[in-house]
């Protein structure tokens, strides 16, 4: 014997009961079935909402149950045809007229009890049930339609009847015929003992189908409804949400308790106690394979199997001195809500047992306040216990996962995960059957907790990194192709999926919360009317709240450097090439990276120094392990390198030279900053707060090598003219250099606690001497490489090199979500 239920929207449309029809029919030939149904889609609510506006004499009702007979009727006129058409409508509306008269004796009687409203509510899947089998016996001449009334026998509770199994089992035992192919049964009603109608309740007809496949010991319960079954989250809030294909009781319980309103547990419990798999599916795709609920959850290498969510849940928090070491006290709390009606969802209670903490409906918030205040009166006008505190707008989330127990960290997971997605958890409650972990958040972080849980947990998810980039020139244009030619591979090998959620020059900038396009990003934004605003930019990155979101700042400007602390506090990481930020006042450096600890956050900045080049992580890797700097020998600048690399004193001028090294992007976008000095002053002061010290800039010395009035241009253009009208200067120092077999170098250097830089002729044989092109070379002198230092040398310059950092830096950060 075979036991299907079909839901209200499978039920709903003519066209949807063609298919019910199909599964049925299918089943039907390979053993006996029997099909419980519920009421048409929305009309138990109908029904209800008569029997309301009836007892309250408002004659509304009338059209509501004009509706109510109408959809019937259609229903039938369409399913049915030749004789059996007006026959049905002749039960129909037997069954219509019954229950016209009920709802116009309460009409007339201004009241309704619950036994009354019971009889109403039940119409919709006696109706249903009568055209469904009717219409199956048109194709199939042995379909009976079963009365559970005759065979499901409870209590006198209306409303939400207790079943006596003894008898019902006996009953269903005695009048399931065998003799018929398919038996068509209404859920949700029965009898008391006197034969009066009855309902079982909230998931009445999945009820009445568990006790009927328990009953008579079906193979599986197939219950068919309008989703594929169980999904690892709320797919409305999770895109790559997928449903589970089995799953134990347990789990299945405990995110049904949780959100995953697929059953409602106490629904199932005959089938539960007989160890009856069931069967989720869903009518309008009945290919999906739907979910298997079985005895014993399924050993697969999946730890955890869900994840689901309840929203608008209020936090009680009942503390105060007066309640430690006193007996009874949660038991009190515990039964005032209970008297109160109000449902507690979640508890925890401190080892002290100085506070007590319950999650509860929001919508119980009221009720429960005044209850519990008014029980503990005495308690609050001594002080014993301090006013209740409730708070709102809150969600909970829940991990659910019966392999959760034998892995060890998994609540640390879970926190770390909403700790770096800056998510405060209220609330937390993890029972001794490590099932479930459930924690309570702002309703607000509920979609970018599950998303960020949900890609840790799966392993089949690829875990998004959401980039908001502002700053599209030389190195922001380079970014965004290496993102572009990586996005298959990080994807394929890495499991990440870089998005560019946000993007900005200048002049505009773009959001798109599912990600641009990454072969053209700078379409969008080109065409964006959204005018830039480094303000209005941050306000829009904050309220999309997505998860592992990283800015990265490609930008020279200080304007965007002085927002880093606003962005970090918000628990978004920055990666930034620009080293403003880094150089201004100490205390400013030393605030940005707390406030990135603090709001676990990452302050990343490595292109800061040497571009691409890994100075920045060695000389950290240094110093987290113990060590210590003495000296630092450094050639910082890469265009500057270029530039006397370059400049003969002959071939070309010293400002077409500048030039040249702005034209291949080496130089700053405002190239006075590197003939200055100015930007090596900026290397060697990071790493000297890097390696620990507390350093300003003007703790660094610096001799210029450049004429003042140069210095002193009010434009770069003029920068360039007065640059020419003082080539003989330049001449005149590459003469002398290699007039002495020397090369220039602009050297930066920190030696017995002082730091300085300068312009230097610099002899063959030392390892400065022999650096080519753009090239950077730092040498770290620390207490463990005391006689030969540790050197990184390479590239350290041009926008090529530095979007592989800046890279670098958005892969590092991404390893840690
Ligand atoms: N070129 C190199 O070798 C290296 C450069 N850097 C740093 O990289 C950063 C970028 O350099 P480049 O790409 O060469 O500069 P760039 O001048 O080519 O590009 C700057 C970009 O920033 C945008 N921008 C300027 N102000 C803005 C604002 N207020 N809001 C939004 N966008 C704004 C511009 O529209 C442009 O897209 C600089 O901070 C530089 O110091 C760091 C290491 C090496
Ligand atoms: N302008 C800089 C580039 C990176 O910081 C340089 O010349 O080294």
């Amino acid at each position: 014997m075979q036991v299907l239920k079909f839901g209200g929207t499978s039920v709903g449309t003519p066209e949807n009961i063609q298919i019910v029809k199909e599964i049925v029919f299918e089943k039907a030939q390979k053993d006996q079935v029997i099909v419980v149904v519920s009421a048409f889609r929305g009309i138990t609510s109908k029904l209800i909402d008569c029997g309301k506006l009836a007892a309250s004499g408002n004659s509304d009702y009338e059209q509501l149950l004009t509706e109510i007979k109408n959809q019937h009727l259609q229903t039938a006129k369409k399913l049915l045809s030749g004789d059996a058409q007006p026959a049905l409508n002749t039960s129909l509306k037997s069954l219509l007229n019954e229950l016209e008269d009920i709802l116009r004796g309460v009409f007339l009687i201004k009241e309704v009890s619950v036994q009354t409203m019971d009889r109403i509510s039940c119409f919709g899947e006696v109706l249903s049930a009568e055209i469904i089998s009717t219409y199956f016996r048109q194709s199939e001449k042995s379909t009976f339609l079963l009365n559970p009334k005759d065979f499901i026998k409870t209590d006198s509770l209306f409303g939400r009847a207790n079943v006596n199994f003894n008898l019902t089992n006996q009953l269903i035992a005695e009048n399931i015929s065998n003799s018929f192919k398919i038996s068509v049964c209404p859920g949700f009603l029965a009898a008391n003992a006197s034969g009066r109608t009855t309902t079982l309740g909230r998931g009445g007809s999945d009820y009445t189908a568990a006790i009927l496949a328990a009953a008579l010991d079906a193979p599986e319960l197939e219950i068919w409804t309008d989703v594929s079954g169980m999904m690892t989250a709320n797919p409305s809030y999770v895109k790559n949400a997928y449903t589970i294909e089995e799953i134990g009781y347990d789990e299945a319980m405990e995110l049904t308790h949780f959100g995953a309103k697929v059953l409602y547990p106490p629904s199932i419990q005959p089938v539960l106690k007989k160890g009856i798999p069931i069967l989720i599916k869903n009518t309008l795709k009945k290919e999906d394979k739907g979910t298997r609920i079985a005895e014993k959850s399924v050993s697969n290498e999946q730890m955890i199997s869900g994840l689901s969510c309840i929203e608008d849940i209020a936090l009680l928090n009942l503390n105060g001195s007066g309640m430690v070491g006193i007996p009874y006290f949660s038991h009190r709390l515990f039964e005032t809500l209970s008297d109160a009606k109000v449902s507690v969802i979640l508890i925890t209670q401190a080892s002290s047992e100085h506070s007590i903490c319950v999650a509860i409906s929001q919508e119980d918030v009221e009720v429960a306040k005044a209850a519990v205040e008014e029980h503990f009166q005495h308690e609050l006008s001594q002080q014993l216990i301090n006013p209740l505190e409730v708070e709102k707008d809150l969600s909970i989330v829940a991990l659910v996962g019966a392999n959760m127990k034998n892995q060890i960290g998994t609540s640390g997971k879970m926190l770390s995960i909403l700790g770096s997605n800056g998510v405060n958890i209220k609330a937390i409650a993890q029972g001794s059957s490590e099932k479930n972990i459930s924690v309570v958040i702002e309703k607000k972080q509920i979609k970018k907790s599950l998303n960020a849980l949900h890609e840790s947990f799966f392993l089949s998810d690829n875990k998004r990194v959401n980039l908001f980039i502002a700053g599209t020139g030389n190195v922001g244009k380079a970014l965004l192709q290496q993102l572009k030619k990586q996005q298959t591979f990080l994807n394929e090998k890495h499991h990440i999926d870089l998005r560019i959620t946000g993007i900005a020059n200048s002049k505009r900038m773009y959001f798109d919360e599912e990600g641009l396009d990454i072969n053209k990003p700078m379409d969008k934004l080109l065409s964006s009317e959204k005018t830039m605003h480094i303000d209005s930019f941050i306000d829009e990155m904050v309220s999309m709240n997505l998860r592992n979101s990283i800015f990265i700042d490609n930008t020279a400007h200080k304007v965007i450097a002085n927002t880093y602390q606003k962005i970090l506090a918000n628990t978004i990481s920055v990666v930034t090439p620009n080293k403003i930020a880094c150089t201004g006042p100490f205390t400013q450096y030393k605030k940005l990276k707390n406030t990135a600890l603090r709001f676990k956050s990452n302050f990343l900045f490595e292109t800061n120094v040497g571009a691409g080049l890994p100075i920045i992580n060695t000389l950290n890797d240094l110093i987290k392990s113990g060590d210590e700097i003495l000296e630092i020998e450094a050639v910082l600048s890469g265009s500057l390198n270029f530039i006397f690399n370059n400049y003969d004193g002959q071939s070309k001028s010293f400002a077409e030279i500048i030039a040249q090294a702005k034209e291949e992007g080496y130089t700053e976008p405002d190239p006075r900053l590197d003939l200055s000095g100015s930007d090596v002053m900026r290397k060697i002061l990071i790493l000297l707060r890097e390696s620990g010290l507390e350093t300003e800039m003007d703790d660094i010395e610096s001799v210029p090598f450049i004429p003042k009035e140069c210095m002193d241009a009010p434009s770069v253009d003029d920068f360039f003219k007065l640059v020419s009208k003082h080539e003989a200067h330049f001449k005149q120092m590459i003469n002398e250099a290699k007039a002495a077999g020397k090369k220039l170098k602009y050297v930066a250097r920190f030696k017995d606690g002082k730091a300085q830089t300068g312009l230097q002729q610099i002899a063959p044989g030392t390892p400065l001497y022999n650096l080519e092109g753009k090239d950077n070379i730092v040498l770290f002198t620390t207490k463990r490489y005391p006689d030969q230092p540790l050197v990184v040398k390479g590239a350290g310059a041009g926008a090529e090199v530095t979007a592989s950092g800046i890279f670098g830096d958005i892969m590092r950060i991404a390893n840690t979500f």
